[in-house]
């Protein structure tokens, strides 16, 4: 499947996202072990080590030497002053705050895709929205588009500013989606409720509730009117939280992490 992006080499791939990127392509079968090539200081790559075959490089030159398509799964704080000598390759990023202009400047290339994808990659459950530089072709942008379908949902958009959007809402994973179930957890043990009962409850809540959001064709918004015209209990609750500061809350905690991922880099 990865043949139109060819060898393709991830740096940084030994790291929390690449390494989750990584097992994704593998246990998806969009690349074998020895498709992928991984670019590490140390030269180890534990969280690898159950793909007999995966190419563990250590020198950056020869890494990119070696790689048609180049995944960049960096600390943004790794790319002040990094020039790699990448150019006329197709170079991805899943970096928070890396523009296409700072990928640009890193690179050399033209043929660049900016994403933000998410540790659930590994899972083959990341949602992987993608901007790509006038420079990329055809054959670019379908490749990229197959390698990202390969680790869960993908679109591509138009707006590169949108991806500091998605790097607060989408790129931590469980994220804000933690914040929320231990919200509930805090206040069911205030009920009374064994702290080890309120951890279970609200996993197994969140869990099938991911679960039935992702295969029902309601969506979240038609739930919530759903049960508010069902005028029962849970209305009572929905009500109270539409009347409250909830919404406020939510939106400015995104938007302070979209404004840091401006800045990031
Ligand atoms: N961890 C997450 O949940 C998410 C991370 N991201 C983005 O992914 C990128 C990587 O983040 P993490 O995987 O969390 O970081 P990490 O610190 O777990 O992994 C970074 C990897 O890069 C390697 N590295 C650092 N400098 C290097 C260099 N100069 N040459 C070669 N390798 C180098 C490190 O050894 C490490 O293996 C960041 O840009 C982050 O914003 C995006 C979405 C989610
Ligand atoms: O929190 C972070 O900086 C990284 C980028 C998006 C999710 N995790």
């Amino acid at each position: 499947m990865q043949s139109e992006l060819g060898r393709i080499g991830l740096l940084g791939g030994t790291g929390m996202l690449g390494s989750a990127i990584a097992t994704g392509l593998i246990e998806s079968g969009f690349a074998a072990p020895g498709d992928l090539a991984i670019c590490s200081r140390s030269g180890r790559a534990e969280a690898l080590a159950c793909y007999p075959g995966l190419r563990i490089m250590t020198e950056t030159a020869r890494f990119c030497d070696s790689c048609d398509t180049v995944l960049l799964c960096l600390p943004p704080a790794a790319t002040a002053g990094l020039r790699l000598p990448l150019e006329n390759r197709l170079v991805l990023s899943v970096m928070a705050g890396v523009t296409l202009d700072g990928l640009s400047r890193i690179s050399g290339s033209a043929r660049l895709v900016r994403a933000m994808s998410s540790p659930a990659a590994a899972r083959r459950l990341a949602y992987t929205p993608w901007v790509a530089s006038p420079g990329t072709t055809e054959a670019d942008r379908r490749g990229t588009a197959q390698l990202f379908s390969a680790i869960g949902a993908t679109d591509r958009l138009e707006d590169e500013g949108l991806l500091d959007h998605f790097t607060a809402m989408t790129g931590p994973v469980p994220g804000f989606v933690a914040f929320f179930a231990d919200a509930m957890i805090r206040h069911a043990e205030a009920q009374g409720v064994p702290p080890q009962v309120a951890d279970r409850a609200i996993r197994q809540l969140f869990f099938a509730a991911g679960q039935m959001m992702a295969e029902d064709a309601t969506p979240p918004g038609g739930h919530v009117t759903q049960m508010i015209d069902y005028a029962g209990t849970t209305a009572a609750g929905l009500q109270a939280m539409q009347d409250g500061p909830i919404r406020e809350a939510v939106s400015e905690g995104l938007a302070a992490a979209a404004a840091r991922a401006r800045g990031i880099a």
